[in-house]
């Protein structure tokens, strides 16, 4: 029997789409730790690398850990990893108006998730991207940045979205689903 996967998050709400997303097939048992590992700094595949790292070593186990980034394109890919402080600073409202001056208002919502088996064995990551367009908030204010975030061919939000129609075409979704595919090869 393959040890459980500790997935590793301060962010409940990632916890929750993870288990939505995963569904009860996945083949390994998922148990999950709150732990706020730094935040470092870095280029997307570097910090979920570093995290993945950290987490494995406090963990001493298998660990799953993300980080999830929002880039625009105005802003050449700013505030990307950045964007946990910018939310919390800005609010939704703030994100908006940060584009005031472009009139293009593209956006990436990128997921990457990074797999260690142990502590010493070199992470893999796996990445999911949703495009979209930031928006003035509409919807539910319970997760993050959704209600700015409109993906490409919809015309509602993420927050406005059902939450079974977001996790069919999220980043978390996208990322998940290469995940999903290697262990499912395993
Ligand atoms: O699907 C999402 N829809 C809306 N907002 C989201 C989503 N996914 C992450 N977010 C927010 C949470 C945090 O403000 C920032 C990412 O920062 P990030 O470091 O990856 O998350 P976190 O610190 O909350 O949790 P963790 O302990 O896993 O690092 O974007
Ligand atoms: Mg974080």
């Amino acid at each position: 029997m393959s040890k459980p996967i500790t997935f590793v998050t301060g962010n409940a709400k990632k916890l929750e789409e993870l288990l939505a997303i995963l569904g009860p097939c996945f083949p390994r048992t998922i148990v999950s730790k709150k732990i706020d590992l730094p935040e470092l700094q870095g280029e997307i595949e570097e910090i979920a690398k570093k995290k993945c790292r950290e987490a494995a070593r406090q963990v001493n186990g298998p660990v799953l850990v993300e980080d999830t980034c929002l880039c625009f394109n105005a802003l050449e890919g700013l505030p990307g990893p950045y964007i946990k402080w910018f939310l919390e600073k800005l609010q939704p409202e703030g994100l908006h108006r940060l584009l005031t001056g472009w009139e293009d208002k593209g956006a990436k919502a990128i997921c990457t998730f990074g797999y260690c088996e142990s502590s010493e064995a070199e992470p893999m990551l796996f990445q999911g991207i949703t495009k979209g367009t930031i928006v003035e908030p509409r919807g539910s204010r319970e997760f993050g940045w959704d209600p700015v975030f409109q993906p490409d061919g919809y015309d509602q939000t993420y927050a406005e979205l059902p939450k079974a129609e977001k996790n069919k075409i999220s980043h978390r979704y996208r990322a998940l689903a290469a995940l999903q595919k290697h262990f499912e090869l395993d």
